[in-house]
């Protein structure tokens, strides 16, 4: 009985025929709304972005962490408005505790930083490639995960860590194929809002709430824009100058309009003499406007962005000094990137630079009569051995069968197990390629 039920479906005890509605009752096999599934073609590509973004982390001395995809949803509760805390998504769990899927990584390494206080000495060097979440209604079919690439350096105050920061992207994108000619950083400093507000009295503590606001200059209007600056308290006058200061698109001419003692300009004017070192100016300009939508950036501010215009920001990222201490951290500076592994590759087909990325096995072994099975698996543990991938054919299959399998995952050579060879202790090898083939003793195989 079990063993005709599990011919039926799996359906233990009377061999009924399933139902209609059983029959009919198929899972949705779609991944959930915004969410992706990896069949292997696409694993392969992720596989070769994610490679590159740890072989360039690996080329800067950067250290790999990772924290649960699930954390506390406190970690994320900010009050500044931002985007990221209305499309969180949390629930609570079954202790009744808040949680959250992570939004982003940044606040999941400070919490590790201070975990880990004195027993990691500063400064760190840190990067993670972690899937993110947001849930956004489906009205806009967007996604709601994405993979994101990130590099940290806590405990560096001198923008030498941001120029580092931007020379490892453009390390990354030299590396696929992108150059300064694809794309640009726009560069600035929250430190240019915050001498503006600290001109006109304006409390430190709505500074991340102007800056959320602020990081919609370019999706709202300008009159919506302006009421919500007034209603979260900045004056008129206030406004009127932020917006003035916003369109600035020279170091010049904001040292003219600063001064030049403010630490501002002094940062963005040291920054981007680093990155001349570099040998990168081409790649970065100033851009007052770009304030970036996390509340917790304090100082220098970039975002990637393609010149044809068609994308949304590639990567982005900025000095987030206070972050570990509104943590109940020490106060230690830190500053990092995010980098989505979505518009990239929008980017990539773009500029026709995805990769050709075809499966590829070296050897496809098969057993040409069924009592050499065994035979045909040694053979595979033996190539296995020597650090060659087989594919080993594991039913009785008739050659031609096996001609197609080989030709559809791209294998590189053909060995045949047969009883006349193997009396003789050979194996039969046909080089795919070329169609040569010849007869080798086993412990001369390789
Ligand atoms: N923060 C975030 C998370 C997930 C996606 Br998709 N985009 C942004």
């Amino acid at each position: 009985a079990e063993s005709a039920a599990s011919h039926n479906g799996g359906r233990s005890g009377a061999l009924s025929p399933p139902t209609v509605t059983e029959e009919l009752q198929r899972i949705d096999v779609n991944p959930p709304k915004g969410t992706r599934d990896f069949p292997p073609e696409d694993m392969r590509l992720r596989n070769w972005l994610f490679h590159n973004f740890r072989e360039v982390s690996r080329l800067f001395g950067f250290e790999e962490v990772d924290f649960p995809v699930l954390e506390s949803e406190a970690l994320f509760i900010r009050k500044a408005g931002e985007e990221i805390r209305d499309q969180l998504y949390c629930f609570e769990d079954r202790g009744n505790r808040r949680v959250a899927l992570r939004p982003e990584l940044t606040p999941s390494l400070a919490r590790l930083v201070i975990q880990k206080g004195k027993s990691v000495p500063l400064p760190l060097k840190w990067f993670a490639v972690g899937q993110c979440w947001r849930y956004e209604r489906m009205t806009r079919g967007r996604r709601r995960e994405h993979y994101q690439w990130n590099m940290d350096i806590i405990g560096v105050p001198e923008v030498t860590a941001e120029a580092e920061l931007i020379s490892s992207i453009i390390t990354f994108f030299k590396r696929i194929g992108i150059s300064e000619s694809d794309v640009g950083f726009r560069v600035s400093s929250r430190k240019v809002l915050q001498e503006v507000l600290r001109c006109y009295s304006i409390p430190e503590n709505l500074f991340g709430k102007v800056c959320i606001i602020i990081d919609k200059i370019e999706k709202l209007p300008l009159d919506v824009i302006k009421n919500d600056l007034k209603s979260a308290g900045i004056s008129e006058e206030a406004i009127e100058e932020l917006l003035r200061v916003l369109s600035i698109k020279s170091l010049t001419e904001l040292e003219e309009i600063l001064g030049g003692a403010g630490e501002a300009v002094a940062d963005l004017k040291l920054l981007f003499s680093l990155v001349e070192n570099f040998g990168y100016s081409d790649w970065i300009q100033f851009d007052a406007s770009v304030v970036r939508g996390l509340a917790y950036y304090t100082g220098i501010v970039f975002e990637c962005f393609d010149r044809d215009g068609k994308l949304r920001a590639i990567c982005g990222g900025g000095r987030y000094d206070r972050l570990l201490s509104t943590f109940g951290g020490d106060d230690i500076p830190a500053c990092g990137f995010g980098f989505g592994d979505a518009v990239i590759v929008e980017l990539l087909k773009e500029k026709g630079l995805l990769p050709e990325l075809d499966l590829q096995v070296e050897n496809i072994v098969c057993a040409l009569d069924h009592n050499l099975q065994g035979v045909a698996a040694t053979v595979a543990t033996i190539l296995r051995g020597k650090g060659q991938s087989v594919d080993l054919v594991l039913e009785s299959k008739p050659l031609k069968w096996v001609f197609k399998r080989a030709a559809r995952i791209n294998a590189q050579r053909l060995i045949l197990v047969g009883n006349t060879e193997w009396q003789k202790g050979m194996v039969g090898v046909k080089i795919l390629s070329s169609g040569e083939q010849y007869e080798i003793k086993l412990d001369e195989l390789e």
